[in-house]
Protein backbone atom coordinates (compact mmCIF):
# COMPACT_ATOMS: atom_id res chain seq x y z
CA UNK A 1 0.00 0.00 0.00
CA UNK A 2 1.37 3.60 -0.70
CA UNK A 3 1.01 5.61 2.61
CA UNK A 4 -2.68 7.69 2.49
CA UNK A 5 -2.54 9.73 5.32
CA UNK A 6 -6.14 8.99 6.40
CA UNK A 7 -8.75 12.10 6.33
CA UNK A 8 -8.75 14.64 8.69
CA UNK A 9 -12.52 14.56 8.08
CA UNK A 10 -14.17 14.09 11.71
CA UNK A 11 -17.21 13.56 10.12
CA UNK A 12 -18.82 10.45 11.00
CA UNK A 13 -18.91 8.12 8.07
CA UNK A 14 -22.47 8.29 5.88
CA UNK A 15 -24.71 5.41 4.63
CA UNK A 16 -24.07 6.84 1.08
CA UNK A 17 -26.70 4.63 -0.74
CA UNK A 18 -29.37 5.77 1.42
CA UNK A 19 -29.04 9.50 2.33
CA UNK A 20 -32.14 11.14 3.45
CA UNK A 21 -33.62 13.81 1.66
CA UNK A 22 -32.16 16.20 4.48
CA UNK A 23 -28.21 15.13 4.38
CA UNK A 24 -28.79 14.84 -0.02
CA UNK A 25 -27.53 18.27 -1.99
CA UNK A 26 -27.02 16.44 -5.38
CA UNK A 27 -28.70 13.17 -6.93
CA UNK A 28 -27.06 11.65 -9.53
CA UNK A 29 -28.86 9.21 -11.87
CA UNK A 30 -28.39 6.63 -14.63
CA UNK A 31 -26.12 9.53 -16.13
CA UNK A 32 -24.65 8.66 -19.51
CA UNK A 33 -22.29 11.26 -21.76
CA UNK A 34 -21.30 11.04 -25.03
CA UNK A 35 -18.70 13.12 -26.43
CA UNK A 36 -20.17 12.52 -30.72
CA UNK A 37 -20.04 8.92 -30.87
CA UNK A 38 -17.61 7.98 -27.57
CA UNK A 39 -18.99 7.65 -24.23
CA UNK A 40 -17.26 9.05 -21.80
CA UNK A 41 -19.34 8.27 -18.55
CA UNK A 42 -21.47 5.38 -17.86
CA UNK A 43 -24.31 4.72 -15.73
CA UNK A 44 -23.33 6.97 -13.20
CA UNK A 45 -25.44 7.15 -10.01
CA UNK A 46 -24.51 8.64 -6.64
CA UNK A 47 -25.68 10.92 -4.33
CA UNK A 48 -23.63 13.56 -2.85
CA UNK A 49 -24.19 14.63 0.63
CA UNK A 50 -24.46 18.26 1.88
CA UNK A 51 -21.74 20.04 4.18
CA UNK A 52 -19.47 17.38 3.19
CA UNK A 53 -16.33 16.80 0.91
CA UNK A 54 -16.81 15.01 -2.23
CA UNK A 55 -13.30 13.99 -3.85
CA UNK A 56 -13.73 12.33 -7.64
CA UNK A 57 -10.27 10.50 -8.17
CA UNK A 58 -9.00 7.99 -10.87
CA UNK A 59 -6.56 7.73 -13.53
CA UNK A 60 -6.34 10.57 -16.47
CA UNK A 61 -9.18 10.48 -19.01
CA UNK A 62 -11.06 8.37 -16.00
CA UNK A 63 -14.06 10.98 -16.75
CA UNK A 64 -13.62 12.79 -13.29
CA UNK A 65 -13.39 16.46 -14.90
CA UNK A 66 -16.22 15.54 -17.22
CA UNK A 67 -18.48 14.16 -14.36
CA UNK A 68 -17.87 17.32 -12.17
CA UNK A 69 -18.49 19.55 -15.55
CA UNK A 70 -22.19 18.14 -15.50
CA UNK A 71 -22.97 18.96 -12.08
CA UNK A 72 -23.17 22.90 -12.96
CA UNK A 73 -23.49 22.19 -16.85
CA UNK A 74 -20.73 23.54 -18.16
CA UNK A 75 -20.42 20.41 -20.79
CA UNK A 76 -23.37 22.75 -22.75
CA UNK A 77 -20.81 24.41 -23.82
CA UNK A 78 -19.38 21.57 -26.05
CA UNK A 79 -21.79 21.23 -28.81
CA UNK A 80 -20.73 17.02 -29.40
CA UNK A 81 -21.51 16.35 -25.92
CA UNK A 82 -25.03 14.32 -25.25
CA UNK A 83 -26.04 13.68 -21.93
CA UNK A 84 -29.17 10.82 -20.73
CA UNK A 85 -30.07 10.49 -17.30
CA UNK A 86 -30.25 12.97 -14.47
CA UNK A 87 -29.05 15.30 -11.91
CA UNK A 88 -31.39 16.35 -9.22
CA UNK A 89 -30.32 19.43 -7.28
CA UNK A 90 -32.10 18.56 -3.86
CA UNK A 91 -35.66 17.22 -5.94
CA UNK A 92 -35.38 19.34 -9.42
CA UNK A 93 -33.28 17.74 -12.34
CA UNK A 94 -30.71 20.28 -13.53
CA UNK A 95 -31.00 19.17 -16.95
CA UNK A 96 -35.16 19.69 -17.30
CA UNK A 97 -35.72 22.53 -19.86
CA UNK A 98 -37.18 24.89 -18.04
CA UNK A 99 -34.34 25.44 -15.54
CA UNK A 100 -32.26 28.59 -16.30
CA UNK A 101 -28.58 27.72 -16.48
CA UNK A 102 -27.28 31.05 -15.78
CA UNK A 103 -29.24 30.98 -12.19
CA UNK A 104 -28.02 27.31 -11.62
CA UNK A 105 -24.22 28.24 -11.97
CA UNK A 106 -24.75 30.98 -8.87
CA UNK A 107 -25.97 28.25 -6.96
CA UNK A 108 -23.07 26.17 -7.94
CA UNK A 109 -20.14 28.11 -8.57
CA UNK A 110 -16.84 26.49 -9.97
CA UNK A 111 -13.03 27.25 -9.17
CA UNK A 112 -10.85 25.38 -12.22
CA UNK A 113 -6.97 24.00 -12.21
CA UNK A 114 -5.11 27.62 -13.21
CA UNK A 115 -6.39 30.65 -10.90
CA UNK A 116 -8.34 32.72 -13.35
CA UNK A 117 -9.29 36.44 -11.34
CA UNK A 118 -10.25 39.22 -14.02
CA UNK A 119 -8.19 42.05 -14.71
CA UNK A 120 -9.48 44.54 -12.01
CA UNK A 121 -8.65 44.91 -8.38
CA UNK A 122 -9.03 42.41 -5.54
CA UNK A 123 -12.71 44.47 -4.93
CA UNK A 124 -13.95 44.09 -8.40
CA UNK A 125 -13.30 40.67 -8.62
CA UNK A 126 -15.13 39.51 -5.39
CA UNK A 127 -18.21 41.94 -6.35
CA UNK A 128 -18.13 41.14 -9.64
CA UNK A 129 -21.09 38.30 -9.04
CA UNK A 130 -23.19 40.99 -6.99
CA UNK A 131 -22.88 43.71 -9.72
CA UNK A 132 -24.06 41.65 -12.23
CA UNK A 133 -27.06 41.10 -9.84
CA UNK A 134 -27.21 44.44 -10.09
CA UNK A 135 -26.46 45.22 -6.61
CA UNK A 136 -25.16 49.14 -6.22
CA UNK A 137 -24.42 49.70 -1.90
CA UNK A 138 -21.69 50.58 -1.46
CA UNK A 139 -22.16 49.15 2.03
CA UNK A 140 -23.84 46.00 0.89
CA UNK A 141 -20.90 45.39 -1.32
CA UNK A 142 -18.08 46.40 1.26
CA UNK A 143 -19.51 43.81 3.17
CA UNK A 144 -19.48 40.95 0.87
CA UNK A 145 -16.00 41.96 0.38
CA UNK A 146 -14.88 41.16 3.44
CA UNK A 147 -17.35 37.96 4.35
CA UNK A 148 -15.82 36.83 1.25
CA UNK A 149 -12.45 37.01 2.12
CA UNK A 150 -12.58 36.24 5.10
CA UNK A 151 -14.04 32.96 4.19
CA UNK A 152 -11.65 32.38 1.65
CA UNK A 153 -8.84 33.24 4.13
CA UNK A 154 -7.57 35.36 2.14
CA UNK A 155 -8.70 38.65 4.53
CA UNK A 156 -5.63 39.53 6.47
CA UNK A 157 -3.23 39.56 3.69
CA UNK A 158 -5.31 41.80 1.39
CA UNK A 159 -7.33 43.95 3.59
CA UNK A 160 -5.32 46.93 3.14
CA UNK A 161 -4.84 46.54 -0.52
CA UNK A 162 -8.32 45.96 -2.21
CA UNK A 163 -7.87 48.21 -4.81
CA UNK A 164 -4.57 46.53 -6.32
CA UNK A 165 -5.07 44.97 -9.39
CA UNK A 166 -5.39 40.72 -8.93
CA UNK A 167 -2.71 40.04 -10.83
CA UNK A 168 -0.54 41.30 -8.14
CA UNK A 169 -1.57 37.89 -6.40
CA UNK A 170 0.68 35.29 -5.67
CA UNK A 171 -0.92 31.91 -7.51
CA UNK A 172 -2.14 30.81 -4.39
CA UNK A 173 -3.88 34.14 -2.60
CA UNK A 174 -5.30 34.02 -6.68
CA UNK A 175 -6.93 30.95 -6.15
CA UNK A 176 -7.89 31.80 -3.06
CA UNK A 177 -9.47 35.09 -4.46
CA UNK A 178 -11.01 32.90 -7.10
CA UNK A 179 -12.99 31.07 -4.29
CA UNK A 180 -13.56 34.63 -2.49
CA UNK A 181 -15.45 35.60 -5.59
CA UNK A 182 -17.35 32.29 -5.77
CA UNK A 183 -18.53 32.46 -2.45
CA UNK A 184 -19.66 36.06 -2.75
CA UNK A 185 -22.59 35.18 -4.74
CA UNK A 186 -23.41 32.54 -1.85
CA UNK A 187 -23.51 29.01 -3.97
CA UNK A 188 -25.15 26.02 -2.47
CA UNK A 189 -22.37 23.93 -3.98
CA UNK A 190 -18.92 24.43 -4.88
CA UNK A 191 -17.07 22.68 -7.45
CA UNK A 192 -13.24 22.98 -7.43
CA UNK A 193 -11.43 21.20 -10.82
CA UNK A 194 -7.70 19.77 -9.22
CA UNK A 195 -7.80 23.34 -7.57
CA UNK A 196 -4.35 23.05 -6.57
CA UNK A 197 -2.12 21.99 -9.44
CA UNK A 198 -0.46 24.88 -10.15
CA UNK A 199 0.28 25.98 -6.60
CA UNK A 200 3.22 25.48 -4.95
CA UNK A 201 3.11 22.95 -1.62
CA UNK A 202 2.20 25.88 0.82
CA UNK A 203 -0.16 27.33 -1.01
CA UNK A 204 -1.79 23.79 -1.53
CA UNK A 205 -1.73 23.25 2.27
CA UNK A 206 -3.41 26.90 3.00
CA UNK A 207 -6.15 25.70 -0.02
CA UNK A 208 -6.99 22.41 1.78
CA UNK A 209 -7.11 23.81 4.64
CA UNK A 210 -9.95 26.12 3.24
CA UNK A 211 -11.55 23.58 1.85
CA UNK A 212 -11.96 21.92 5.35
CA UNK A 213 -13.72 24.95 6.58
CA UNK A 214 -15.39 25.69 3.61
CA UNK A 215 -17.75 22.56 4.01
CA UNK A 216 -19.39 24.03 7.16
CA UNK A 217 -21.13 26.52 4.96
CA UNK A 218 -21.29 24.37 1.67
CA UNK A 219 -21.24 21.31 -0.16
CA UNK A 220 -17.71 20.90 -1.74
CA UNK A 221 -16.85 18.32 -4.82
CA UNK A 222 -13.54 18.49 -5.91
CA UNK A 223 -11.46 16.73 -8.53
CA UNK A 224 -8.10 15.39 -7.56
CA UNK A 225 -5.17 13.64 -9.45
CA UNK A 226 -3.19 13.55 -5.73
CA UNK A 227 -4.65 10.24 -3.79
CA UNK A 228 -2.98 12.40 -0.93
CA UNK A 229 -5.13 15.31 -1.04
CA UNK A 230 -8.26 13.03 -1.52
CA UNK A 231 -7.40 11.06 1.76
CA UNK A 232 -6.58 14.51 3.49
CA UNK A 233 -9.69 16.64 2.39
CA UNK A 234 -12.41 14.69 1.67
CA UNK A 235 -15.17 13.04 3.80
CA UNK A 236 -16.07 10.60 1.11
CA UNK A 237 -14.43 9.43 -2.21
CA UNK A 238 -15.60 8.14 -5.56
CA UNK A 239 -12.90 6.06 -8.07
CA UNK A 240 -13.71 6.07 -11.26
CA UNK A 241 -12.11 3.88 -14.40
CA UNK A 242 -12.76 4.76 -17.69
CA UNK A 243 -16.05 6.21 -17.25
CA UNK A 244 -17.38 4.64 -14.46
CA UNK A 245 -18.07 4.51 -10.83
CA UNK A 246 -15.96 1.79 -9.51
CA UNK A 247 -16.28 2.64 -5.82
CA UNK A 248 -17.77 5.68 -3.96
CA UNK A 249 -17.25 4.87 0.21
CA UNK A 250 -16.04 6.46 3.22
CA UNK A 251 -12.82 8.40 2.42
CA UNK A 252 -10.92 6.17 5.19
CA UNK A 253 -12.78 3.10 4.35
CA UNK A 254 -11.88 3.53 0.59
CA UNK A 255 -8.40 3.82 1.19
CA UNK A 256 -7.56 1.67 3.64
CA UNK A 257 -10.56 -1.05 3.44
CA UNK A 258 -11.38 -1.18 -0.30
CA UNK A 259 -14.19 -3.17 -1.51
CA UNK A 260 -12.96 -3.77 -5.55
CA UNK A 261 -9.90 -4.81 -6.71
CA UNK A 262 -9.62 -2.20 -9.51
CA UNK A 263 -9.76 0.05 -6.36
CA UNK A 264 -6.93 -1.31 -4.27
CA UNK A 265 -4.64 -1.60 -7.58
CA UNK A 266 -5.21 2.20 -7.96
CA UNK A 267 -4.74 3.15 -4.37
CA UNK A 268 -1.32 0.64 -4.45
CA UNK A 269 -0.16 2.13 -7.31
CA UNK A 270 -0.60 -0.63 -10.03
CA UNK A 271 -2.15 1.59 -12.36
CA UNK A 272 -3.04 5.41 -13.30
N1 LIG B 1 -14.51 18.52 -24.96
C1 LIG B 1 -14.27 17.24 -25.22
N2 LIG B 1 -14.48 16.71 -26.43
C2 LIG B 1 -14.25 15.41 -26.69
N3 LIG B 1 -13.80 14.52 -25.78
C3 LIG B 1 -13.57 14.98 -24.55
C4 LIG B 1 -13.77 16.35 -24.19
N4 LIG B 1 -13.45 16.51 -22.88
C5 LIG B 1 -13.03 15.29 -22.44
N5 LIG B 1 -13.11 14.38 -23.43
C6 LIG B 1 -12.77 12.95 -23.33
O1 LIG B 1 -13.55 12.38 -22.28
C7 LIG B 1 -12.77 11.47 -21.52
C8 LIG B 1 -12.75 11.90 -20.05
O2 LIG B 1 -12.02 13.12 -19.95
P1 LIG B 1 -11.93 13.96 -18.60
O3 LIG B 1 -11.18 15.21 -18.90
O4 LIG B 1 -13.27 14.07 -17.99
O5 LIG B 1 -11.05 12.98 -17.71
P2 LIG B 1 -10.28 13.25 -16.34
O6 LIG B 1 -10.45 12.00 -15.53
O7 LIG B 1 -10.74 14.52 -15.74
O8 LIG B 1 -8.79 13.36 -16.85
P3 LIG B 1 -7.55 14.25 -16.33
O9 LIG B 1 -7.27 13.74 -14.94
O10 LIG B 1 -6.46 13.93 -17.29
O11 LIG B 1 -7.98 15.67 -16.35
C9 LIG B 1 -11.39 11.42 -22.15
O12 LIG B 1 -11.35 10.34 -23.04
C10 LIG B 1 -11.32 12.74 -22.90
O13 LIG B 1 -10.49 12.63 -24.03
Amino acid sequence: MISVNPTNSSAEPLDLENLTQEQTTLEIKNLDLFYGEAQALHDISMKIPKNRVTAFIGPSGCGKSTLLRCINRMNDLVEICRIDGEILLHDKNIYERDVDVAALRRRIGMVFQRPNPFPKSIYENVVYGLRLQGVKDRRVLDEAVERSLKGAALWDEVKDRLNENAFSLSGGQQQRLVIARSIAIEPEVLLLDEPTSALDPISTLTIEELITELKEKYTVVIVTHNMQQAARVSDQTAFMYMGKLIEYADTNALFTTPAQKQTEDYITGRYG
